[in-house]
């Protein structure tokens, strides 16, 4: 039986080509094969925030991820695509370990975030997931007001501190909190449409301002990566919008890792693509122009113009 993560509000707030040592695909024009090395020509590794190495993971026996290698270079928007089940969201969730939650998973390789291997001894993992959060396909809000959707985390990790207490030892942290709670909503350009309702419930919003409140709620806890998951595949096509118009803004000031079912939201929004297929292959990473217009291997160029998927 399959295990499934649940979202719950730790993980909401708290280029070379991935080969072995060879690559024999056929490339457009030529069949010939490349070694690692050569593909590393992609890479991106002078801005990288993340630096993926040799990562596999297993599901029990099932090997989901391969010898995957890649850079993430910061304030960027990086988009990984694919079929569905060739391992993105699996590999999404190794970059803050979210993976660690699901008993049969099993990773191998490193993954860098700063320089740091993530998986080393002694992470901090509510830390990490701080610093790399995530947002998922569906929008999961509390079930609480906008206000304390966005507190919550702070408050939780002791960054703000509330209530009687709180007050009582004249610690009462109101005006840093309105501060914050304000300050992501406008930056998950949301604050203009509900600045009058802050505590009203948040399950009274829109499917969109759902995904927005919750993208506000993880800039809450000052991230430097969000991760998403397919953030715009449960709404309508001017909710997708807007959040696209989102990802491109932040990624000014975050750096964002998305995966997406959705080509063509690829193509807009972001600046590099991976694309991984069947197997849990990453075939090619490169610079989204170059994947969608002139893609090196042909399996890729299969792909993006729809010949299979
Ligand atoms: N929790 C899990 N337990 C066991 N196997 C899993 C688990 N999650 C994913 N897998 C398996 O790992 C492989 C990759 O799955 P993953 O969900 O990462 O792919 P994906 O590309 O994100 O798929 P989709 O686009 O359908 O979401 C699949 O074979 C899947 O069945």
């Amino acid at each position: 039986m399959t295990e499934t993560t649940t979202e719950t509000e730790e993980q909401s707030t708290g280029t070379s080509v991935g080969s072995g040592d060879t690559d024999t695909r056929t490339t457009k024009g030529e069949s010939e094969e490349r070694t690692r090395d050569e593909w590393r020509e992609y890479s991106f590794s002078e801005d990288a925030i993340l630096s993926v190495d040799d990562l596999n993971v297993y599901y029990g026996d099932d090997h989901a991820l391969k010898d995957i290698s890649m850079d993430i270079p910061e304030k960027s928007v990086t988009a990984l695509i694919g079929p569905s089940g060739c391992g993105k969201s699996t590999f999404l969730r190794c970059l803050n370990r979210m993976n660690d939650r699901i008993k049969s998973a099993r990773v191998e390789g490193t993954v860098e975030y700063n320089g740091e291997d993530v998986y080393q001894d002694g992470t901090n993992l509510v830390e990490l997931r701080k610093r790399i959060g995530m947002v998922f396909q569906a929008p999961n809000p509390f079930p609480k007001s906008i206000r304390d959707n966005i507190a919550y985390g702070p408050r939780k990790h002791g960054d703000i501190n509330r209530g009687f207490v709180a007050s009582l030892l004249g610690r009462d942290d109101k005006e840093e909190e309105d501060e914050l709670v304000e300050e992501s909503l406008r930056k998950a350009a949301l604050w203009d449409e509900v600045n009058d309702r802050l505590d009203d419930n948040a399950l009274g919003l829109s499917g969109g301002q759902q995904q927005r409140l919750c993208i506000a709620r993880c800039l809450a806890v000052n991230p430097e990566v969000i991760l998403m998951d397919e953030p715009a595949s449960a709404l309508d096509p001017v909710a997708t919008s807007k959040i696209e118009d989102l990802i491109e803004e932040l990624a000014k000031e975050y750096t964002v890792v998305v995966v997406t079912h959705n080509m063509q939201q690829a193509a807009r929004i972001s600046d590099q693509t991976a694309v991984f297929l069947t197997g849990g292959e990453l075939v090619e990473y490169d610079e989204t122009d170059k994947i969608f217009e002139n893609p090196e291997s042909q399996r890729v160029e299969d792909y993006v113009t729809g010949k299979f998927g």
